[in-house]
């Protein structure tokens, strides 16, 4: 069984739901990254979206962006984020790993080869927010093969395709909770909650909610009704304030313990 399904089927049998941090991988380096992501299991995050940086991030607002250029000073690569899980395997962490990246670098990277090296490194899951539809039935096959998961993400917008892109999915479905790009919101999409009833009535699987999540309340207020929240851009931020702290030499320590505090407090 898939740690993702393990990890899901444990946290509702405990009522609970998950927390799944995204990170920008490489930011602000790879070594740190290994050690932000050990800090995140340890603060109560139930799975993690590693963030493949990439220079055309559409979907991505400012502060991704800005994150992922700092990356990208570290010719940080799909490869890189495939070694980081690894590297956090061995470094004591069990949770499981979900690989974020645009469509473009799985591509340059070849999509055999990409299934093969996402197994090796003890990958449960892949989100590609622009996977073409017309491509999709072909990737979801070669990630069936290998009991890898393709993560869709769902629209308050998709109504009527909801059926479609829902049906045969594994993993969890990505309910965005509002249009436009990542970024802390204060306030989500008009009948949010009615919108992820209407994706659960078609699905069987885990249904979580990302874009704009930065707080506890929000946290809670979306527990109530999924089996997962997603937090990146409060988190990335976080690390983005701590770089002075993480790369002051006797301050990491403090950097890395910022960071792990304000994710604590997420967790639902
Ligand atoms: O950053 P936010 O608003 O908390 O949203 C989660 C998001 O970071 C992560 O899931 C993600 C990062 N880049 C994306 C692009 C499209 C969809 C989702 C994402």
């Amino acid at each position: 069984m898939n740690l993702m399904d393990q990890t899901f089927a444990r946290l509702k049998q405990e009522n609970q739901t998950a927390l799944i941090p995204f990170l920008t991988i490489g930011d602000p380096d790879p070594d740190t990254s290994v050690e932000i992501i050990a800090g995140l299991e340890a603060a109560g995050a139930d799975m993690i979206e590693l963030g493949v940086p990439y220079s055309d991030p559409l979907a991505d607002g400012p502060v991704i962006q800005r994150a992922s250029e700092r990356a990208l000073k570290h010719q940080v690569t799909i490869k890189t984020c495939m070694e980081t899980a690894v590297r956090a395997r061995k470094a004591g962490v069990k949770l499981p790993f979900i690989l974020f990246t645009y469509y473009n670098p799985v591509l340059q990277f070849g999509l055999d080869r990409f299934f093969e090296e996402v197994k090796a490194h003890d990958i449960s899951g892949i989100i590609i927010p622009d996977l073409p539809i017309e491509e999709s039935a072909d990737v979801r096959a070669r990630a069936e093969r290998s009991d890898i998961h393709v993560v869709p993400l769902v629209a308050p917008t998709s109504h009527e395709r909801i059926k479609s892109i829902v049906e045969g999915a594994r993993g969890f479905i990505y309910c965005v909770s509002s249009l436009g790009v990542t970024g802390e919101r204060a306030s989500f999409h008009e009948g949010v909650e009615d919108f992820i009833a209407s994706v659960k009535k078609y699905t069987d699987i885990p249904v979580a909610i990302g874009f704009g999540i930065s707080n506890r309340e929000q946290a809670v207020r979306f527990s109530r009704i999924c089996d997962g929240v997603v937090v990146g851009s409060a988190i990335v931020r976080k690390v983005e304030e701590a770089i002075p702290l993480l790369q002051g030499g006797d301050t990491h320590e403090q950097g890395l313990l910022q960071i792990r505090e304000f994710v604590a407090q997420l967790k639902p």
